[in-house]
């Protein structure tokens, strides 16, 4: 979601619901949610398709694994993607260095805090910004590092666990391989140029990194963990934690929560790509709830065109029977948050 907030101030970092449980302080009135619920765990399993890097990226192409892919982006808007180079032990490696930052005490983990006085305080380590006297606080705890080799801001990138900047390093390697495919095989599920989302991604194009920690809440029906939203991202790669579900999608008004398969990165189509695709594809609206007996981490990779690139519907999806549903953008980001901010949709906002 909070993909890069730039030119918003940032107050100081509250207590977080972890720091409130452990003190065995009552829940400030901002964490409640009155009029929602905090949304239930029992909810309905959604089958989403399992995709086959591998068979994305060959020559000759599996028109089967295109078809799967175009399928799932344009109703659920994500997929289940295996065979992506990654071995387990690797992603659970990643799990492992999130885990172990997030256990750090509080003292260890607020040397990375956000900077309040910086322009672009989204990086660093911290929990909701306020942005609005009404908003209801999630209940996370998170830190936000900007990925490309040279964006990094090292002063963010924790020291502790001390490989946590090598597998990082690691992953942004990996990852920024399976974009192209993934970015080239949506273009293709679409009988389309192979660079069409790539080049609106632009050579500037932003991997800003969410970790999320969601500790034990004693009243999951109060507190959310990540209240609904949909990802500013073009895309998102989401590595879910291996044991403790929370993620939920919803669909026609319905909540549907998401499985968990270790060894998959779960991708999630961004506001930005269902921009360019005309609406094809679809960014689903989904939210994280809490659970009074498992903490829960996952780790978002929001992949952002970026923010000089004009984004807007590929030119070939325009048509008669298909007008145009979306205005061409700079920085959709700020609009993102100037809408999220007032509890709009943002993606509306740029609707023609
Ligand atoms: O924790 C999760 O599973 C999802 C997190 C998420 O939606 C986000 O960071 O935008
Ligand atoms: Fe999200």
């Amino acid at each position: 979601m909070a993909e890069s907030a730039p030119a918003f101030k940032t107050q100081m970092v509250q207590k977080s619901v972890q720091e409130l449980v452990l003190n065995g302080d009552e829940l400030p009135e901002n964490y409640i949610h009155k009029d929602r619920d905090g949304g239930d765990l029992d909810v309905p399993l959604v089958e989403i398709p399992v995709v086959n890097l591998g068979l994305l990226k060959s020559l000759s192409i599996s028109k089967e694994e295109l078809q799967k892919l175009r399928s799932a982006l344009s109703t659920w808007g994500c997929i289940q993607l295996i065979n992506h180079g990654m071995t387990p032990s690797f992603l659970d490696e990643v799990r492992e260095v999130t885990k172990q930052f997030f256990a750090l005490p509080m003292e260890e983990k607020q040397k990375y805090s956000r900077d309040a006085e910086s322009a672009d305080g989204i990086e660093g380590y911290g929990n909701d910004k306020i942005l609005s006297e009404k908003q209801i606080l999630n209940g996370t705890e998170r830190l936000h590092i900007t990925l490309n080799p040279e964006q990094r801001k090292l002063k963010f990138w924790p020291e502790n666990p001390k490989v946590f900047r090598d597998i990082l390093n690691d992953y942004t390697i990996k990852l920024s391989m399976v974009i192209e495919i993934i970015l080239t095989a949506m273009a293709r599920s679409l009988d389309l140029e192979d660079n069409c989302f790539l080049d609106q991604y632009g050579k500037e194009g932003k991997m800003n990194a969410g970790f999320n920690y969601y500790p034990k809440c004693p009243r999951p029906d109060l507190v959310i963990g990540i209240e609904e939203h949909t990802d500013a991202a073009a895309i998102t790669f989401l590595l879910q934690d291996n044991e403790v579900e929370g993620l939920q999608f919803q669909k026609d008004n319905q909540w549907f929560k998401v499985p968990i398969i270790p060894e998959a990165l779960l991708i999630i189509v961004g506001d930005q790509a269902e921009i360019m695709s005309n609406g094809i594809f679809k960014s689903p609206v989904h939210r994280v709830v809490t659970n009074s007996e498992r903490e829960r981490i996952s780790l978002a990779v929001f992949f952002l065109p970026g923010f000089n690139e004009e984004i807007g519907p590929i030119d070939r999806l325009v048509d008669e029977s298909r007008p145009r549903l979306y205005k061409k953008v700079k920085n959709y980001v700020s609009i993102y948050f100037e809408n999220y901010k007032q509890r709009k949709r943002p993606i509306e906002a740029v609707k023609i």
